[in-house]
């Protein structure tokens, strides 16, 4: 696991992606009155912008010589040799007399540059020797998720964040862009969007980043002459907007485009006629409609045919061994001897389009450092939450350009500095605890509260034994939920990133009001120690008051038809608090001869009935059910006895299953249903064994009752009771 927390401060803080030699060669030098320029005029002019920028009212004809420029420069001659011969790559030394930069090509200067920009701090410069270059060639980010695709303004802050992190990828593949993907892919953009796209390619390529425009064909593609020439068509549409990087998507399609030999031709054919002929169009990148191990289908063979038919400097990306996977050596090695290239990996991470409820702002982790040579590139697939996501992509910057020397947590905190520069530990307190993705399809998990995880299970497993828990745990305890409350307070207000604060704003909230209830579940155990019964029921009270607004919270934002609201702390902080909370409850009633409705997770629905044993019972609210937690002890219910789950609002049900530990249940009692509470009618119902199910009518129920109408007392156990919502 990481130390989330681990405070470090600014000066342990390396270079930011690490370079691959660096050697310091002095003291640091104060930054010099004046600084002469040379070879700036032949030097890459965006390298040259940043060089005037942060040596800004210090040019002159004489001091401090900044010597600049590419291999085959005149002014960097003496120094070219020490450039490694690879794209992307920077000599860098600065001694007391010069600052000698040069670039292998115009992008390594630009990188070199952001280096000098890292090294300058505080008006000081170290004497330092730096050899630097990326091990991974194609590095950056695809922004290829389900869901709302990103602004524009989104888009403005990705491009820049790109070029000083030293990432020249951004693929454009937004699922549910209608001209992106089925069937508006043949149709140009309105005009207004396609001004929009011309200025965004034209920051991209001042940030050094190649915006590559994906296509989404395979759903309706027809292989017939009349597509192939749209295709190209759009393509050229895109080219004239000042694209010169272009992908072809064939995932999560089915049919007719799925056949690997005419996706090879089509792919070759836009090859050959369009990216071979334009000449200054980078090498053509497709995604396979199998494109991770578990999808693979080798009788068939379509990974097979691409890696035989495909031109060699076609890219093929691959999300691992399966939709959503950390990259191993392994899982490299087999997708290379496929498809007769290196992978160009596709990771489907921090993508959330399949728990939207959730924020994943934790370090990049879990992929091999020892399969640089293995990819030919490795982008994310972002959240919707665009500056949310620029803590994984941070991550991956750092990864994909030195992945020996990658360190996730530092990397994670230098992403979260880069992000909140002023209120960045705030951010932190709120990343450390929003990680994990919860139960999901995929399967794929997150570490979360990593430093606090140990002390909850200790607490608790104290608390529930009636040992006396460690002091220093309560306190711990106590402060990491009252600094989660300042945590949110701070970041509400914060002015680092209007644009990360606007978008993430109510998981913020909700984050507040986790610290709030978590600080008033401890005030209940001290009243507990303190036997102060009154305080007992306030703070009871206000945790149940609080539950309450989380619920709404969570009921009232990012409604969606896939995972609905939100959630944050849900791996530790949130079963903590619940199981706590219960705890205490029980202490007291059994303390004090009282009897608190004891709750784990808080639930709007109500139950109600009129059999001691059952009255107290919680009602367990999951994803879709509303259930009553059954009970093993047998049920003594008088004549007249009744069990009532009633909806906080009148709710069409899926289904209806109670059992009672009892084959003979129907010739005593009944199921009903009320649709306004207060006219009750008998709900149809078949049993198989002692269950019994209720056929479903189109009504909307407010609730459902079983009830005992021999007019006898009656014993039964209480083995099911589950409403499906
Ligand atoms: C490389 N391409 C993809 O990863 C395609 C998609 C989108 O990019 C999405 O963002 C990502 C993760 O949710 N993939 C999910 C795939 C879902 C899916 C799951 C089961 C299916 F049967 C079909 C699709």
């Amino acid at each position: 696991g990481f130390l989330f927390n681990s405070a470090l401060n600014a000066q342990e803080i390396m270079l930011q992606p690490r370079p691959q030699d660096m050697k310091v060669i002095g003291k640091s030098l104060t930054l010099p009155e004046h600084v002469q320029l040379i070879g700036a005029d032949n030097a890459d002019t965006d390298a040259v912008n940043i060089l005037k920028d942060l040596f800004a009212g210090r040019m002159a004809k004489k001091g401090f010589k900044v010597i600049i420029g590419e291999k085959g420069d005149k002014a960097v001659k003496k120094y070219a040799r020490l450039v490694p011969q690879k794209p992307e790559a920077y000599y860098l030394s600065i001694d007391d007399k010069k600052l000698v930069l040069v670039g292998s090509d115009e992008r390594g200067t630009f990188y070199g540059m952001q280096t000098v920009s890292q090294l300058l701090k505080e008006g000081n410069l170290p004497q330092i020797n730096i050899t630097d270059y990326p091990d991974v060639r194609y590095r950056g980010v695809v922004e290829g998720f389900y869901g709302k695709p990103w602004s524009y303004e989104d888009r403005v802050s990705q491009l820049k964040f790109y070029g000083t992190n030293k990432l020249n990828t951004y693929i454009y593949g937004p699922k549910n862009d209608p001209f992106h993907s089925s069937p508006n892919w043949r149709k140009p953009y309105p005009q207004e969007e396609a001004a929009r796209m011309a200025e965004l390619v034209k920051l991209a390529k001042s940030n050094k980043v190649d915006f590559v425009w994906a296509i989404h064909p395979g759903q309706d593609i027809r292989w017939n002459d009349e597509d192939r020439e749209l295709l190209l068509q759009k393509f050229g549409q895109m080219y004239d907007l000042g694209i010169r990087s272009f992908a072809v998507f064939f995932d999560d399609i089915s049919g007719e485009g799925t056949d690997p030999l005419k996706q090879a031709e089509l792919l070759n054919y836009i090859d050959n006629q369009f990216v071979k002929v334009k000449k200054d169009v980078t090498p053509l990148v497709m995604c396979p409609t199998e494109y991770n191990k578990s999808w693979a289908n080798l009788e068939k063979g379509y990974l097979r045919t691409l890696g035989e038919k495909l031109n060699p400097s076609i890219q093929i990306m691959w999300t691992g061994d399966r939709v959503v996977a950390d990259i191993h050596r392994d899982g490299m090695d087999w997708i290379n001897t496929q498809i007769k290239r290196p992978a160009y990996i596709w990771w489907n991470f921090p993508v959330t389009d399949y728990v939207r409820d959730h924020l994943l702002m934790g370090p990049v982790y879990g992929n091999d450092t020892d399969i640089a040579q293995t990819m030919s590139g490795f982008v994310a697939n972002p959240m919707e939450h665009a500056e949310a996501s620029k803590v994984a992509i941070y991550g991956v910057a750092d990864y994909t350009w030195n992945m020996e020397k990658y360190d996730p947590n530092a990397a994670w905190q230098g992403s979260l500095k880069a992000i909140m520069p002023t209120n960045y530990e705030a951010l932190r307190v709120f990343a450390s605890h929003n990680s994990d993705l919860g139960v999901n399809g995929h399967k794929y998990r997150r570490e979360e509260s990593v430093i606090i995880k140990p002390v909850t299970e200790r607490f608790l497993t104290a608390f529930q034994s009636e040992s006396a828990y460690p002091k220093d745990d309560f306190t711990t305890l106590e402060r990491e939920f009252k600094s989660i409350v300042v945590a949110s307070d701070i970041l509400l207000r914060s002015k680092d990133n209007d644009l990360l604060i606007k978008d993430i704003n109510p998981w913020i909230k909700q984050f507040g009001l986790l610290g709030q209830t978590g600080a008033a579940v401890m005030d209940m155990l001290r009243d507990l120690e303190t036997s102060d019964k009154e305080s007992f029921k306030l703070d009871y009270s206000l945790v149940k008051e609080l539950k309450e607004q989380m619920f709404e919270l969570d009921a009232t934002n990012n409604i969606n038809p896939w995972q609905p609201g939100v959630k944050v702390g849900s791996l530790v902080l949130v079963p903590f608090v619940n199981n706590l909370y219960a705890q205490a409850t029980e202490r007291y009633n059994k303390q004090f001869g009282e009897n608190l409705a004891v709750v784990y997770d808080y639930c709007p629905h109500t139950l109600l009935s009129n059999i001691s044993q059952v009255k107290s019972l919680p009602l367990q609210l999951k994803e879709k059910t509303v259930s009553l937690s059954p009970s093993n002890e047998v049920i003594k219910a008088d004549k007249d006895a009744f069990i009532t789950i009633q909806l906080l609002k009148a709710t069409k049900l899926r289904s209806i299953e109670f059992n009672a530990g009892k084959a003979n249940l129907l010739q005593w009692g009944e199921l009903q249903f009320t649709t306004d509470g207060e006219n009750w009618q008998a709900l149809a119902c078949e049993q198989d064994g002692e269950l019994l199910k209720a056929t479903m009518g189109k009504e909307s129920v407010k609730a459902v009752r079983f009830l005992n109408k021999s007019g006898v007392p009656q014993e039964f156990y209480l083995r099911k009771f589950t409403l499906g919502l």
